[in-house]
């Protein structure tokens, strides 16, 4: 009989043990699913199969990096430049077309030699506000290739090892969804010259990223890095030579402002003698980005003019909105005779254009 109620406490402690076991196993569980899965990392995910149903690879099997590297892309549908917006850069458009969108488009009628692909590096630079980043948008909603916007920092901001999977992800993503432009803003910030300064960690990435650059070279594999930056001369020369192709998207010149400023202005009512040349003549020095806001605030006075005139009459300004009313249009004075502070240039001084 004691034996019997021993056998039991026994078996009871067990299955308690047991239990308890399997009680601590499920916490566990929960702690580090709950540390490990946050909300971000959810919504990454999220992000990037939406990214990938759009693009038509919802069934792609991608790893943990991959992952969160295709939350960085941006689908064609949700770019709305296109190289007609850019004004004054048609010679580095036209030239952009024929070397690095057909190329990546029909690789067959450029396969007959080997010096005719579309080249694996291009830079473009230039000032702050001239159309770099109007460029590569522009280039990834016309080419129609998958385009990966990188921000260095996503690459940069790992731990130890976490870094070179992401560089690694992110190459390896292209291939799987080629035709692939991977672009990288501020490119300098993330390549600049090496240093002994260098955290190891930076240099590790430099290096992995460069091998698998250079990987590209001796593939038919149609993946551009496409870079952007003010400071050109900040790149380390060993990325420089891989990227051969480089534009220069400098402060506009005459020609250049008078069609920019006609594209801007293409849909605002102008007076009768108003003279496109004149404002551009008079708009020395600024850039692209100085332009719209110098429209912007010229596009503001008519309509300060008819607020002021409508002396905060509601009932007023209900009925012009529904019934519609026209704004007077703009004169040259409108853009010289600015209310606020009149635009004046804010682009950093044009550094020294590479060779
Ligand atoms: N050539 C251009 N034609 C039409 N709009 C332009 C042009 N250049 C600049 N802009 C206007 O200026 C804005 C900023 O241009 P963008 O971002 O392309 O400049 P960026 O050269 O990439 O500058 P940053 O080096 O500061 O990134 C654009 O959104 C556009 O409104």
């Amino acid at each position: 009989m004691s034996s019997n109620s021993g056998m039991r406490r026994t078996v009871l402690d067990v299955a308690l043990f047991l239990a308890s076991q399997v009680a601590m196993y499920y916490t566990i569980k929960w702690v580090v699913e709950k540390v490990a899965d946050p909300t971000e990392k959810k919504e990454v995910k999220t992000k990037s199969l939406k990214a990938l149903e759009k693009l038509g690879h919802a069934d792609l099997m991608l790893d943990e990096y991959e992952k969160q590297i295709a939350s960085e892309i941006i689908h064609s549908d949700e770019i709305d430049v296109r190289f007609s917006d850019v004004g004054g850069l048609e010679p580095i458009i036209s030239t952009l077309r024929e070397s690095v969108i057909y190329p990546l488009l029909y690789p067959h009628l450029f396969s007959s030699s080997s010096l005719l692909g579309a080249p694996k590096g291009v830079l473009l630079y230039g000032p702050p506000g001239c159309g770099k980043t109007m460029l590569a948008k522009a280039l990834a909603k016309e080419s129609g290739a998958t385009f990966i916007n990188i921000a260095a920092s996503v690459l940069t901001n790992k731990w130890y090892g976490e870094s070179n999977k992401l560089v690694a992800g992110l190459f390896s993503l292209a291939r799987k969804t080629q035709p692939c432009i991977v672009f990288i803003d501020e490119i300098d910030s993330f390549l600049r010259e090496r240093t002994k300064g260098d955290h190891e960690v930076t240099g590790m990435i430099k290096a992995e990223f460069m091998t698998l650059w250079d990987g590209l070279l001796s593939s038919n594999d149609r993946i551009l890095v496409l870079g952007a930056t003010n400071r050109p001369n900040d790149i380390d020369s060993a990325f420089l030579r891989r990227m051969p192709k480089r534009f220069a998207v400098d402060l506009p010149n005459v020609d250049q402002r008078e069609k920019i400023l006609t594209l801007m202005l293409k849909d605002t009512p102008l007076a009768p003698n108003f003279s496109m040349r004149s404002l551009a003549e008079e708009s020395h020095g600024l850039s692209g980005s100085d332009l719209k806001e110098l429209c912007r605030n010229a596009a503001m006075r008519p309509m300060r003019e008819f607020m002021r005139e409508a002396g905060g009459d509601h009932d007023l300004m209900a009925r012009c909105q529904e019934e519609g009313f026209e704004l007077r249009p703009l004169t040259l004075d409108d853009f010289f005779q600015l209310d606020g502070p009149t635009a004046l240039p804010s682009s950093n001084p044009v550094e020294q254009p590479l060779d």
